[in-house]
């Protein structure tokens, strides 16, 4: 008997990232090969963007992918995220030029406040939500709050990126295979406050920062700096901003969250308070995820530069929240 088809909702589909996912998932890199999935895409209404997503559904239809039972475009939320078990909000405006973030931060709020309403009134109550766009850990802030017959549990924001980039990262380092390291992780806001943490990571079982000379010198001055500046970094070597990569790591994101995991992974999740981390502020946090819930890695020991690091995103989040919470009441 065929299953029941799983419907993802995808907003900014007609974007670099929203593009290069549709065409994995409708491939069933994301639930598997025996998966039939529809597709429920949002773009904004502009006619530039329609024109866009139209090339993509041409797209899609040449690739005949088997999976795909629909595939149906929107431009109103309400219709968009009707059932759908999975939605992923890359969809955002961009910031310009001499653009404050507080004024990014205004702007994205009305797309966010929109969208985590809808997501309220017509999602399925189990939705699994990964916002994508800027400034992420605010913007799944504003969804969340804006859905409130949702449990807090369905918003997450992506940090995955910024996770895989440590792997990356560490894994040129030492010269291991990605696959042998565990236990990376990254505290924070995506932004350049993030805190990529590898004091607990291990190759191969053995602990890496033992195995890296003059450790403390190259976290702060290399490792640090390197993921935190990484996306800065491809903008201006490739002119575009990270796509395949960021599709790839929400890819990841949600396939750890119904599928689990037995390594630690991090993701943006509401705070229940863990690390003195403010409630409810969206937090990457590393994590284990069973039976699709996930669960914060607890009692890791918060030395003086950590705390300091951490305190730095929960301020940078605090004052981001300040500047929009006049517009979510
Ligand atoms: N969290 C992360 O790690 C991470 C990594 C990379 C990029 N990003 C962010 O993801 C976002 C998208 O990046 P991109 O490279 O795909 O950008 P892009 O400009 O190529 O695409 C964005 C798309 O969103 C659409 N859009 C705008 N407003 C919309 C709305 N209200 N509803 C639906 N669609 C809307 C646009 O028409 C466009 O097609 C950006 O905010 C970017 O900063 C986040």
């Amino acid at each position: 008997m065929l299953k029941k088809p799983v419907r993802i909702s995808i907003t900014g589909a007609a974007g670099q990232i929203g593009y290069n996912i549709i065409f994995r998932i409708a491939n069933g890199d994301l639930l598997g090969k025996d998966q039939p999935i529809i597709l429920q895409l949002l773009e904004a209404s502009n006619k530039k963007s329609q024109k866009a997503i139209k090339g993509v559904i041409m797209e899609i239809e040449d690739c005949i992918f088997p999976l795909l039972v629909d595939v149906s475009v929107h431009e109103n939320p309400i219709t968009a995220f009707k059932d759908a078990n999975i939605a992923i909000l890359i969809g955002s405006f961009p910031r310009k030029s001499n653009m404050e973030r507080s004024e990014l931060l205004a702007i994205n709020s009305s797309i966010f406040i929109e969208q985590g309403k809808a997501l309220n009134s017509v999602a399925s109550r189990d939705v699994k939500v990964l916002v994508v766009g800027n400034p992420v850990n605010t913007n799944t802030y504003i969804t969340m709050k804006s859905a409130p017959d949702l449990s807090y549990k369905n918003f997450t924001a992506m940090l995955r990126l910024d996770h895989n980039r440590a792997i990356a990262k560490l894994a040129s380092k030492l010269n291991e295979p990605v696959s042998s390291i565990k236990k990376v992780f990254v505290w924070g806001n995506h932004s350049l406050s993030m805190y990529p943490d590898y004091r607990y990571a291990t190759v191969n079982g053995v602990l890496i920062r033992d195995m890296i000379n003059n450790n403390s010198f190259w976290n702060k001055n290399v490792f640090l700096p390197a993921i935190s500046r990484r996306g800065e970094e491809i903008i201006s070597i490739r002119g575009a901003s990270s796509a395949a990569s960021a599709a790839s790591a929400a890819i990841d994101h949600i396939k750890d969250w119904i599928f689990g995991t037995e390594n630690w992974v991090t993701m943006g999740i509401p705070s229940d308070g863990s690390y003195n981390v403010p409630k409810d502020i969206i937090f990457g946090f590393p994590v284990k995820i069973k039976n699709s819930k996930y669960k914060i890695i607890q009692n890791l020991e918060i030395d003086k530069f950590s705390r300091k690091k951490i305190n730095l995103s929960i301020e940078e989040l605090k004052n981001e929240i300040l500047s929009i919470s006049h517009l979510i009441r």
